[in-house]
């Protein structure tokens, strides 16, 4: 079963106070910031404490990723070589224009694996696309590495190259959305939404997760663990699709031992297609308490 993201919290690199407690919140994924949000004064000792949090510290079942600074800073190297030590599991790539730059970084992570010994391929990557040149290039973007598990947009950056900022409705991010949504899907890579920074405006945020859990996102770029909760209760499935996920998968169940892949549920076709959604509405369930292992409804 593919991994839930979907929350993944921006925790500043320079913030030992944040870093020290990341893990207490219930993010899927913890992503700690060596790029924008650490000034060019801090960014050694941002490296340092990252590294050691990530040696040191329990965080749970929370998924350990780093925005690193790209490799056409002075800091890129370093940041690939310190967190591929650490044992960090993902590598966040900023401001991702082609498929080249997915490549080099790839490169330097593999010298980087084979200098501490560690097993090649064993730390992945993201993508985070952040420009015109990016969006257009997303589906490239997206099968350039093996190692990628997902890409995502960002925002603040992309409406900055656009020449236009943030509105409610979200249409000034529409295309982007859409070609990173598709890119991925078509890799077969998961698909992760921007930040929201108004963090006081929770129903312009609620509005935000609404649109792209609809689009189809797997999960959202988070600021602050209040918005964490806010998240998950939109991505909970309701008991009506939970109890029709569970007659779907028992459908599907009974089919199969009479040798057929097909089935028809309330007069409705159920094949590989909605077998998928269902798994997905069962796992969301459970990562949202609503089920117990078995799958059995809490509410009932
Ligand atoms: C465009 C970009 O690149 S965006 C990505 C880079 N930006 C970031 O990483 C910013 C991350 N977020 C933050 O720094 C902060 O949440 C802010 C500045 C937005 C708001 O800060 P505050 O007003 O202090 O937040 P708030 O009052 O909700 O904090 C509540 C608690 O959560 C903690 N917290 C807040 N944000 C985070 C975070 N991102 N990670 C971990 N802990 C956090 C605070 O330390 C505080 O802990 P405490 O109760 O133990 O003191
Ligand atoms: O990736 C994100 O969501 C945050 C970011 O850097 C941006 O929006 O420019
Ligand atoms: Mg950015």
């Amino acid at each position: 079963m593919e991994r839930l993201r979907r929350t993944m919290m921006f925790v500043p690199g320079n913030n030992p106070a944040m870093i020290k407690d990341a893990g207490i919140y219930g993010a899927d994924s913890i992503m700690f910031d060596l790029e924008d949000s650490v000034s060019l004064a801090e960014k050694d000792a941002a490296r340092m404490l990252v590294f050691e949090a990530l040696k040191n510290v329990d965080y749970g079942n929370s998924e350990l990723v780093v925005r690193i600074n790209g490799l056409d800073t002075d800091m890129g190297k370093a940041d690939i070589y310190a967190m591929v030590k650490a044992g960090v599991e993902v590598i966040r790539l900023p401001k991702t224009e082609t498929p080249d730059d997915v490549v080099e970084t790839e490169k330097v992570i593999a010298e980087a694996e084979k200098f501490f010994g560690i097993e090649n391929g064993r730390t992945h990557m993201m993508a985070a696309i952040e420009s015109a040149e990016g969006v257009l290039n997303a589906p490239a973007i997206a099968k350039a590495s093996d190692r990628l598990i997902g890409i995502a947009l960002g925002a603040e950056d992309y409406v900055t190259n656009m020449k236009t900022h943030r509105y409610p409705d979200g249409a000034e991010l529409s295309f982007a959305r859409n070609m990173i949504l598709h890119g991925a899907r078509a890799a077969g890579i998961a698909a992760f939404d921007t930040v929201y920074s108004d963090v006081d405006n929770t129903e312009g945020f609620n509005h935000e997760v609404e649109i792209i859990h609809e689009l189809g996102f797997d999960g959202k770029s988070v600021i602050n663990p209040r918005q964490i909760p806010l998240v998950n209760a939109i991505y909970a499935p309701s008991e009506k699709e939970i109890r029709n996920a569970k007659a779907v998968l028992n459908a599907i169940e009974e089919a199969h031992k009479k040798g057929s892949g097909v089935i028809s549920l309330h007069g409705k076709m159920v094949d590989k297609p909605v077998v998928a959604r269902a798994e997905r509405t069962m796992a969301l369930a459970k990562a949202s308490h609503l089920v117990d292992k078995e799958g059995n409804i809490y509410v009932e």
